[in-house]
């Protein structure tokens, strides 16, 4: 049974300035043991729609059922009991400055009717899962974003929550303490078996750390399916957008596509980084005695697992290109047409 389907879920916000569609018919279904991507634009939708899953915000039409129990069928108290079991972690941390890293995790026991030297003993093996047990009696504003974040998880799997959902959890981090919190999430997926739901506008996120990932535009889910899959073959725009803005981030990938010459057709070719394609690009180029040139060259880790990603430009004046695409597709390449992906 999915951990969580979402079914022709619609959300509309009503102010004296009008009406906005947030969400319009959008159906999910989230395996347990997923680390599921949430993934699109500015405004596309992605927080409402994980502020949906655990009712802090409630659908206009539609439901959300957790292992198969509709959310919009508990009373407040069941609906409170349901909460627990999805802990929930923000960009912005949402700690109680206030208080010591040991009372902000110890919280929510505290809300349980836990007593306290219960809650202090759950709250110290959390903040060592987290790798943070020298920091028990500091203040959230004496600790740098990562370790506030690193706060904010142990004190979001203080009630053994089945289900955590991250909105923006490292939009607000540097990429290196990025990479040490999505490492964290990881763990946290594997060992506890946690099944995980991130939202995010940066498809590096999705690539690192999920096996699943759902595009959305404005309130629309627009492409669904594997990572690996849709880093390989993207269907959508919004997909393609923002593959190209993950590759234009990175400072070489930069460099490349400013400098390139505008001339032939150019493709776009992933591929399994141990696959035989240099000798394949060889022999091409030996075969139609044509240059092509390589634009862009690129490892990239996509679900743990190194995928090539390749830009290549055939000759403006060239009358073999579909010869030469015909010869890379015979060769088990797959490869699609590069517009989108070029600046
Ligand atoms: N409480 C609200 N009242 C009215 N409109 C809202 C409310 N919350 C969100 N919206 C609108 O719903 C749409 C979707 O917003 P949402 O925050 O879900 O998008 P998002 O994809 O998470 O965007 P961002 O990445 O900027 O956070 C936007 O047009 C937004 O202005």
């Amino acid at each position: 049974m999915s951990e969580i389907v979402i079914e022709k879920l619609s959300k509309t916000y009503r102010s004296k300035d009008g009406t906005v569609e947030a969400l319009k018919n959008v159906n999910l279904s989230i395996e347990s043991g997923d680390i599921y991507g949430i993934i699109g634009m500015s405004g596309a939708g992605k927080s409402t729609l994980v502020r949906c899953m655990n009712f802090l915000e409630r659908p206009t039409e539609g439901r959300v059922l957790i292992k198969g129990k509709s959310l919009g069928d508990f009373s407040k108290k069941g609906l409170r009991k349901q909460r627990e079991e999805i802990g929930m972690i923000f960009q912005h941390f949402n700690l109680l400055m206030q208080k010591s890293v040991l009372e902000n995790v110890c919280f929510p026991l505290y809300i349980q009717g836990k007593r306290k030297k219960e809650a202090r003993k759950k709250a110290y093996e959390l903040l060592k899962l987290v790798g943070l047990s020298d920091k028990e009696q500091a203040y959230p504003s004496q600790l740098s974003g990562g370790q506030k974040q690193r706060v904010a998880i142990a004190r979001a799997l203080a009630s053994n929550p089945k289900i955590l959902l991250c909105d923006e959890a490292t939009s607000a981090l540097d990429p290196q303490t990025t990479s040490s919190i999505l490492e964290l999430l990881k763990e946290i997926n594997s060992q506890m078996g946690i099944t995980i739901v991130i939202i995010t506008h940066q498809m590096s996120v999705v690539r690192e750390i999920c096996s699943h990932v759902a595009i959305m535009k404005d309130g629309e889910v627009v492409e669904q399916g594997l990572v690996t899959e849709i880093f390989s073959h993207p269907k959508s725009a919004v997909a393609k957008e923002l593959i190209r803005k993950d590759s234009a981030q990175e400072p070489m990938g930069r460099q490349t596509v400013q400098n390139i010459i505008q001339s032939g057709e150019q493709i776009r070719i992933v591929f399994s980084e141990n696959s035989a394609f240099e000798p394949v690009i060889a022999n091409l180029i030996l075969t139609f005695h044509e240059p092509v040139n390589i634009l862009k060259a690129d490892t990239k880790n996509v679900g743990g697992v190194a995928k090539g990603e390749m830009i290549l430009e055939f000759s403006k004046d060239s009358k073999n290109t579909e010869a030469m695409k015909r010869y890379l597709r015979e060769r088990g390449l797959e490869i699609e047409e590069a517009v989108d992906y070029v600046d």
